[in-house]
C-alpha cells in the first residue's frame, strides 16, 4: 500500500485560502499528493479572476469573495501578502454584514510573515479567536517542507492537531514560541530562495567550467540534496563532512579557501539576520 493511500480521507474539514498565490498552491498541492484532502474540499479567494484559473483547472472553489470562502470552510488559511490583511479582513467583513454571518466556528491560520499572533487577535476579533501562527515553506509542494507553528490562545487541542496532520505530510514540522517565528521565517521560510541562488551559481561555475547548461543545473542540485541529505541522515557535524570531501592539498580545499575569502559564511548569516529583521518589521507595521 502506498502512502498515499494510507493517508486517504484524513481531513474531513473543508480547507480555505484567502490568497491563492504561490504558498497556497505549495500547501495545497503538497497535501493534495499525499492524499489527505482533495482539491473539491478547498475554498480559494484570489484578487483576480486571472488567478483563480489555476484552482479552477485542479477542481478547487474559487472566487473573489473572500467572505465566501470563510463561509464555506472550517479552516481558513490566512495567504496574502502582509501589507494586504487589512484589505482582506474588510472584504470579509463586508460580506458577513451583508449576508447576516456569524464567522464564530471557524479556525485561523496565518501564514503571513511578521504578523503577530496578538495582531490577528486584533484583526479577527469578529470570531471565537481560534488562531494558529505558522510559517511554511514551498518545498512542501514537492513533499520537504519545513514549518513551524504557534497556536494562539484560543486555539483547541483539535484545532493544533488538524492542522498539524495537514503541514507534516509535507516534510517537517515542529511547534515552536512565537518568540521563534521571525527567525525561522528567514531561515527556512527565505531559505529556499538562498540556496536556489547557490544552486545557480554553482551551476553557472560549472558552466563556466565547459559544462552545458542543463547538465550542470542538475549536478549542482543533485549535489546540494546529497549533502542535504548527508547532513540529515549522518547525524555527523558539517564540519567533518567537509573535512571528509577536503585532501590535503587538493581541489576542494583550494575551492574553500576561496569561498573562506569571499565571506560566504558571513554573507549567510547576513541574509538569515536581515530576513529575520525586515519579518519584524512587517510586524511592526499597523495592522
Ligand atoms: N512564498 C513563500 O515562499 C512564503 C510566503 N509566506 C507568506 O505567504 C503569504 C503569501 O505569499 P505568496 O503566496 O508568496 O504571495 P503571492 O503574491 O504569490 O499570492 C498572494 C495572493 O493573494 C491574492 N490577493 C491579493 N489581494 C487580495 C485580497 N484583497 N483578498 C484576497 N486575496 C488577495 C493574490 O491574488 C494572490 O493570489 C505572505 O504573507 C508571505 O509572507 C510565508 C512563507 C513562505
Ligand atoms: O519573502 C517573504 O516575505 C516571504 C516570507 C518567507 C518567504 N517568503
Amino acid at each position: 500500500m502506498s502512502n498515499g493511500d494510507q493517508n486517504l480521507n484524513v481531513i474531513k474539514e473543508k480547507i480555505g485560502f484567502i490568497g491563492g498565490g504561490n504558498m497556497a498552491k505549495a500547501i495545497c498541492e503538497g497535501i493534495v499528493k499525499k492524499n489527505i484532502i482533495k482539491y473539491s474540499q478547498v475554498y480559494i479567494s484570489a484578487a483576480r479572476n486571472e488567478s483563480l484559473e489555476y484552482w479552477q483547472k485542479k477542481g478547487a472553489h474559487a472566487t473573489t469573495i473572500n467572505g465566501s470562502v470563510v463561509d464555506e470552510a472550517d479552516i481558513i488559511f490566512l495567504a496574502v501578502k502582509p501589507h494586504i490583511l487589512p484589505e482582506a479582513i474588510a472584504n470579509i467583513l463586508d460580506y458577513k454584514n451583508e449576508k447576516d454571518k456569524s464567522y464564530k466556528s471557524k479556525l485561523f491560520v496565518s501564514i503571513l510573515a511578521g504578523i503577530t499572533i496578538a495582531q490577528l487577535e486584533r484583526a479577527l476579533d469578529f470570531t471565537e479567536n481560534r488562531i494558529i501562527r505558522v510559517m511554511p515553506n514551498t518545498p512542501m509542494m514537492v513533499g520537504e517542507g519545513c514549518t513551524v507553528f504557534c497556536p494562539g490562545q484560543r486555539a483547541t487541542e483539535s484545532d493544533v492537531n488538524v492542522v498539524k496532520t495537514i503541514l507534516e505530510v509535507s516534510g517537517v514540522c515542529k511547534q515552536v514560541p512565537e518568540s521563534l517565528i521571525n527567525a525561522v521565517g528567514a531561515l527556512s521560510g527565505s531559505g529556499p530562495a538562498f540556496v536556489y541562488l547557490m544552486i545557480e551559481a554553482l551551476a553557472d561555475g560549472g558552466v563556466k567550467q565547459g559544462i552545458p547548461r542543463e547538465m550542470a543545473v542538475q549536478f549542482a542540485a543533485q549535489t546540494v540534496l546529497g549533502a542535504s541529505k548527508m547532513v540529515l541522515d549522518s547525524g555527523k557535524h558539517t564540519g567533518q563532512l567537509k573535512d571528509e570531501v577536503c585532501s590535503p592539498g587538493g581541489t576542494t580545499i583550494t575551492g574553500i579557501h576561496a569561498l573562506e575569502k569571499a565571506g560566504v559564511r558571513g554573507a549567510l548569516m547576513d541574509a538569515v539576520e536581515a530576513a529575520a529583521k525586515k519579518s519584524a518589521e512587517l510586524g511592526e507595521k499597523k495592522h
